[in-house]
């Protein structure tokens, strides 16, 4: 696989987020933990929930000696009631940034889905997604705070083997939109990230490699979306430099929603 041809950059000043509060989903691995990392080193005091606890301790670990901090508690996303009561918890002293992050899907031919195989996968990346900006959102008014959501590269236009996820996901995509019209006077802005491939542990499987190797190669610029980049993003969207970025689908993936894309897994 091609490697990323310049090491990632840190381009937002030191203390850009001191003073806030986020919340991150799926925080103890892969890209919510990178973000989570990154926020807490701009300053901000990161939440951040998953299922397993150790995974969200390992992060901990990791941000120890940060600017600002990283505090968890483990919660399924797609259990509604615990995660609205999650989001009043931690945002009692406010909150400033949501990161809808947790999420995933198993790639299977429309067909071969079973009814709870799609009911899974859109109420762990639609539902869940909403039932926490929702529980957010009075938290979110206080502060003008925002809310970006982890999408997929190519969303807008399907992908096979993944109906169930592209269709939550769009519906996020959908949700994202017009939320960003009706909270906009609030302060609010949301925004979704299509990564391209990110090398993370829920791709680490050897059957996964293959897969992610075809796509890397058919991404236009030929690499994979270093985690870092990603996270960059995520501070950028919730710094003051993103007071006027919302209700967009921002794809970091070396153009691979221009190509071929998901497809390639199905071929
Ligand atoms: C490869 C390049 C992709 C690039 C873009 C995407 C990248 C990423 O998203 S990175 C990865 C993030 N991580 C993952 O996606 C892995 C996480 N996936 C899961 O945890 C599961 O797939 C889950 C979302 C379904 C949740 O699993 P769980 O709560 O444990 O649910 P069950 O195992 O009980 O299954 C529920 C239901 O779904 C059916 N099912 C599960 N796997 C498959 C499959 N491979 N094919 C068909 N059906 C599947 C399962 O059979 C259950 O239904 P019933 O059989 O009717 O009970
Ligand atoms: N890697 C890639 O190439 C791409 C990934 N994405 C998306 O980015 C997001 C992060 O993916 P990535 O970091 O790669 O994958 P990981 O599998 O590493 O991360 C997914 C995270 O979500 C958490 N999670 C999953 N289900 C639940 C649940 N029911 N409740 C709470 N937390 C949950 C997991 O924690 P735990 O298991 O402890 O619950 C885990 O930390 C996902 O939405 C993914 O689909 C999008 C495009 C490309």
């Amino acid at each position: 696989m091609t490697e990323p041809s310049t090491p990632p950059k840190e381009v937002l000043r030191p203390g850009l987020l001191a003073g806030t509060t986020g919340l991150v989903t799926g925080a103890g691995s892969g890209i919510g933990r990178a973000v989570s990392l990154r926020l807490a080193a701009l300053g901000m005091a990161v939440h951040g929930t998953g299922r397993r606890e150790e995974a969200l301790a390992g992060t901990a670990t990791l941000a120890e000696g940060l600017a600002g901090s990283f505090a968890y508690t483990p919660c399924n996303v797609r259990e509604t009631d615990a995660v609205t009561a999650l989001v009043e918890q931690v945002a009692a002293n406010g909150l400033d940034l949501l990161v809808n992050n947790a999420g995933g899907q198993f790639f299977a031919p429309a067909a071969e889905i079973s009814q709870k195989g799609w009911n899974t996968v859109v109420d762990l990346n639609l539902n869940a997604i909403f039932a926490v900006t929702r529980a957010a959102y009075p938290h979110l008014k206080a502060r003008r705070g925002a809310v970006v959501s982890m999408s997929l590269s190519g969303v807008d236009r399907g992908g096979m083997g993944f109906a169930h996820s592209i269709a939550a996901r769009a519906g996020v995509l959908g949700m994202t939109r017009s939320l960003a019209l009706e909270w906009a006077r609030d302060g609010i802005r949301l925004n979704c990230i299509g990564p391209g491939t990110v090398v993370t542990e829920g791709l680490a499987g050897e059957a996964a490699r293959e897969i992610l190797d075809r796509l890397v190669a058919a991404t236009p610029m030929g690499e994979p979306t270093p985690v870092e980049e990603v996270a960059e993003l995520v501070a950028y969207l919730a710094s003051p430099a993103g007071r006027l970025m919302t209700g967009q689908l921002i794809q970091i993936d070396g153009a691979a929603h221009l190509g071929p894309g998901l497809h390639l897994i199905a071929s």
